[in-house]
């Protein structure tokens, strides 16, 4: 993914903010001074120096995006990751630097201006690159890495939210699981991502800043870029692999360190302070690690992974990414002893060497395809589970209702059961008044029957008691009694006063008739009203019921859904894995096809240096053979010159009548000299020619070969099939052929006219049936004697001949048993193998029958060494179906040797081959002379026909070897035959 890295120091700017307000108002003085037109700062005693110094008498602010984050820009789009880094006390102005503040004001800080020159930038290469921009908003809150962008977090609250986890990945990258990166296009999406974690980022009010975060806020850019023109394209148009580049740019707010006492924080901000102040500790004690050259020299251990803090921003400081640390101070003299902290770490920091290098990748064609397609599946299935989210939280908010409205209508019902139960004591109150009344009125009914008979006593009485009166003294019934009277006047009120009671009494009958109705009605209604309710709970019962049974259906069928999620993202997983090992498969084959072409390269390589090495060797030989050639003119010209010499000396002899018999033997020897002389022209002559032929053959040979190689190369060239004949071979060991042959057909033309030349300039005067090469010959003795000399020399001849044919006749014999042999052995071999089969089938069946198989040990053993010998040219030519053209008188050596039985004697016996005895040999009968130049004749044609064999079928690069060898061979011939021509030469030369 990476190339070399640069090393790169971290650049560290100090922001100094103006005094603010209420520090003024404190009385608080500025303690920085900034030497004008430089970048340091002077500080009491101390003095620093920083690659830019803002505000407070250095640069305007307004510089500190152009100089420090514009470069970091240009590095992002180019592959490199960047940092910047806001550090310092609280309320220092981090947040105000960096613009990490849901605030208006926070559109003059960095990050706001960063998004611009992004997009900005984004707009102007789009017609050369694909871009893809995503964000994540995270903090540290408490030693808790907190995703500042998952939905559900609001106002700074996220304790219902999971922490992240912190992940190495295979390639030692930090990365957080899980947390949310957020795909935007447009400036606006990005600063709605901004304001979201921002708003949901911790800050609380301490006596140091009102608005004073409590967390470091690392905002992440993450740019991916596909060139548009770098891709590779195949000859078949495809697109093979792309060009990604994806860097990342951290904007990172640090939280202050602050004093618990100046903060005044208390309870939970005190526990926020001191977790702030820890992760500054561990940070600071990083950047010491990595500022200070002795200990970075002696790789001393950096305390990355003592806080998350140090973890997350490891690749910022000291690691592949380019970094400016922007130090925020307080010019106020009350702040001097943070700020001069502050100053220091930050001096310190500009030590700190980052390797920034390229993050580039190159992928195949559909990598970028199935990354597209992984995100939208991505996407697909979170808003799937968004849209599960927000109808469970329906049918949670429906459940929710349905609860309530079940708890108010047990409610309810409990109030009417109470109210019934109050109702049915008052009832059963009622009904018992009701009976007391009841039985009160019976009584009331007894009395007054009873006043009314006793009413009805007193009146009959009286009608009896004034009838009697009346009869027995009339007197006193007209003078009227006393007693009477007031009898009477009693009875008569005792009446009314009944009369009254039985009034009194009916009315109260009639009071509580109407209560016992009243309550009987209050009864019923009581009743009535029971009923309702209970309607009331059944229908709730129902609609509970009801809503049960949806909130199942809809378990159920989120359930089913959940579950085909999962499977698709099981299969999605599959599918992603599937790509993956395609691609590593890919990839796999890819680098063997590289392997292969270096090898072929190197091979072609190696062909042609071997080929030079053979045209070297060639034009040596060639410039040799033009030396023998030239030799052998000399030779001929000073055998021409002697003869004429000697034809002279004859005339002259002849001439000035020398008696003949003086010189006679001398005479002799001359002429058979002359004879000798004659012959050797006509046989250099004959040599001569017949080499022209041969030459000429294979000059056509390496003619067509060179036309054929060249139809190859044109047809491939066109892309269209080329025709084959033999191996295939790469278009580069072609062109080296082509080239090879090129010169060797130009070394053939060249030597073929030399040639032609010599025979031209041998052959001329020297026709075998001239009959004037015989004017030498002056009598007839001197013609018995010539005669004589080449009567022996066709004897000699014809001997040879014999010995040849006799030769001829042992190599085909030898061939002959040679075939037999193999057939013989192949026979056993056969023979040896059904009983092996036969043995083991009885083995398998029978183990004591095993002992039966090694008895025919002895065969196996006896066609061993024709198996075990070495291979030979000649078994290469029987492998390959060809003919050596002149078979060497080896093949006797296959399974014997002169004298040496070399197998088992009754496996020897058995087959028909015969040993050769030592005297057999042919070879053996030549003078050593003979022999040497038969071997070496042999070889020769031989090695010729092998070099041509081998020019056909093997691979270029053998042929040194075989070269190699060839020439040692003809070496030793020629030194064997100059020293014989030599020795025969020698009287005569
Ligand atoms: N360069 C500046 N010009 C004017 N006002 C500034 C500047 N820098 C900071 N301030 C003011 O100082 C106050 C504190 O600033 P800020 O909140 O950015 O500090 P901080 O370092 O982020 O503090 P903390 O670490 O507590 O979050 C704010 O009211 C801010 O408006």
């Amino acid at each position: 993914m990476e190339n070399s890295p640069e090393n790169c120091n971290v650049k560290v700017a100090l922001h100094i903010r103006p005094l603010l307000r209420h520090e003024s108002q404190n009385g608080g003085r500025e303690c920085l001074d900034v030497v004008p037109g430089t970048a340091q700062v002077l500080m009491g005693s101390h003095s620093f120096i920083f690659d830019h110094v803002y505000g407070g008498g250095g640069s305007p602010s307004k510089n500190m995006f152009q100089e420090c984050a514009v470069p970091l820009l240009d590095a992002l789009f180019q592959g490199y990751n960047g940092t910047i880094i806001a550090y310092g006390q609280t309320g220092s102005g981090k947040t105000y630097t960096m613009g990490t503040s849901p605030k208006e004001s926070s559109h003059t800080g960095l990050m706001f201006q960063v998004m611009n020159i992004i997009f900005d930038k984004i707009q102007k290469l789009q017609h050369e690159s694909e871009f893809q921009l995503h964000v994540s908003f995270i903090e540290i809150l408490k030693e808790e890495v907190r995703d500042l962008l998952e939905s559900g977090i609001t106002n700074g609250n996220p304790d219902n939210k999971h922490p992240l986890q912190i992940r190495k990945a295979s390639d030692g990258a930090l990365s957080l699981s899980g947390s949310t990166e957020v795909s935007v296009s447009t400036h606006k999406e990005m600063s709605a991502c901004l304001e979201q974690g921002c708003l949901n980022r911790s800050v609380a009010s301490t006596d140091m800043n009102n608005q004073s975060s409590r967390s470091h806020a690392i905002f992440t850019i993450i740019l991916e870029q596909k060139d548009k023109n770098k891709d590779e394209t195949s000859s078949s148009g495809l697109v093979m692999s792309e060009e990604y580049r994806c860097a990342k740019l951290h904007l990172v707010d640090l939280a202050g360190s602050e004093r618990a006492k100046r903060a005044g924080s208390e309870g939970v901000r005190l526990k926020e302070g001191i977790q702030i102040n820890k992760g500054l500790l561990a940070l600071g004690n990083v950047i010491s690690a990595l500022g200070d050259d002795k200990k970075r020299k002696e790789g001393l251990h950096i305390p990355y992974r003592d806080s998350k803090l140090t973890r997350l921003l490891q690749a910022s400081l000291g690691g592949n990414c380019k970094t400016v640390m922007i130090a925020c101070v307080s010019p106020a003299d009350y702040n001097a002893e943070e700020t001069l902290n502050t100053l220091k770490y930050a001096n310190r920091a500009r030590n700190i060497q980052n390797k920034a290098s390229i993050q580039k990748e190159v992928f195949p064609a559909d990598t970028h395809k199935l990354r597209q397609q992984l995100r939208l599946l991505q996407a697909e299935l979170s808003h799937r589970k968004e849209a599960e989210l927000v109808e469970v939280q329906d049918l949670k908010r429906k459940i929710d209702r349905l609860e309530a409205t079940n708890s108010e209508l047990v409610e309810k019902m409990n109030e009417y059961h109470s109210k019934s139960a109050r109702v049915e004591a008052t009832n059963s109150e009622l009904v018992q008044k009701m009976n007391e009344y009841r039985s009160e009125y019976a009584f009331v009914e007894v009395s007054n029957s009873e006043l009314v008979q006793k009413t009805n006593d007193y009146r009959s009485k009286c009608v009896v008691v004034d009838l009697h009166d009346t009869d027995a003294n009339p007197e006193m019934k007209l003078r009227g009694s006393p007693d009477v009277e007031a009898r009477e006047r009693q009875s008569r009120e005792k009446i009314i006063a009944l009369e009254e009671d039985k009034r009194s009494l009916q009315i109260e009958r009639d009071r509580l008739r109407e209560e016992i109705a009243r309550l009987e009605a209050a009864e019923v209604q009581t009743m009535n009203a029971q009923n309702p309710e209970a309607d009331l709970e059944a229908k709730h019962e129902q609609e509970i019921e009801l809503v049960k049974q949806k909130c199942h259906d809809a378990k159920k069928r989120l359930q089913d859904e959940l579950r085909g999620i999962k499977s698709q993202k099981v299969q999605l997983q599959q599918k992603v894995k599937q790509d993956e090992e395609q691609y590593r498969q890919w990839k796999a084959d890819h680098e063997k096809q590289m392997l292969q072409l270096k090898k072929d390269s190197r091979k072609s390589e190696v062909e042609l240096q071997k080929l030079q090495a053979l045209y070297q060797r060639q034009a040596q030989v060639l410039q040799r053979k033009t030396e023998e050639a030239e030799r052998a003119t000399k030779k001929l010209k000073e055998l021409l010159k002697s003869q004429k010499l000697t034809t002279k000396q004859t005339i002259r002899r002849e001439t000035t009548g020398q008696p003949r018999g003086q010189n006679r033997s001398g005479q002799i020897k001359t002429l058979k000299r002359w004879l000798d002389n004659e012959l050797d022209k006509l046989m250099h002559v004959y040599k001569l020619r017949m080499d022209h032929e041969n030459r000429t053959l294979s000059h056509a040979k390496l003619k067509e070969d060179l036309s054929f190689l060249k139809q190859q190369d044109r047809a491939s060239s066109r892309g269209r099939p080329a025709p084959q004949r033999g191996p295939s071979l790469s278009p580069n060991t072609r062109a080296v052929r082509i080239v090879s042959l090129e010169s060797k057909v130009k070394s053939s033309t060249e030597a073929l006219s030399k040639l032609s030349s010599q025979i031209q300039e041998a052959g001329r005067g020297h026709d075998p049936a001239s009959a004037g090469r015989w004017k030498a010959l002056h009598s007839l003795g001197d013609a018995k004697e010539l005669l004589q000399h080449l009567f022996s020399i066709a004897i000699e001849a014809r001997r040879r001949l014999l010995e040849k044919e006799y030769e001829a006749k042992d190599r085909h014999a030898g061939s002959t048993q040679t075939a037999s042999i193999q057939k013989s052995s192949s026979l056993t071999n056969k023979l040896k193998e059904i009983e092996e089969r036969g043995v083991k089938t009885a083995r398998d069946k029978t183990p004591s029958k095993r002992s039966k198989g090694l008895e025919l040990q002895p065969l196996t053993i006896g066609s061993a060494p024709l198996k075990g010998r070495a291979t030979t040219s000649l078994d290469i030519f029987a492998d390959m179906g060809l003919e050596s053209p002149l078979p060497f008188p080896e093949s006797r050596q296959l399974d014997s040797k002169a004298g040496i039985c070399n197998r088992p004697l009754k496996v020897a016996f058995k087959q028909t081959q015969k040993m050769i005895p030592m005297a057999h040999v042919s070879m053996k009968k030549l003078p050593l002379g003979e022999q040497k130049g038969k071997i070496s004749r042999w070889r020769r044609s031989h090695d010729e026909w092998l070099i041509q064999f081998k020019w056909k079928w093997q691979k270029p690069w053998k042929l040194s070897n075989l070269i190699k060898t060839s020439d040692q061979v003809r070496n030793s011939d020629d030194t064997l035959k100059g020293q014989d021509l030599s020795l025969r030469l020698g009287p005569t030369t």
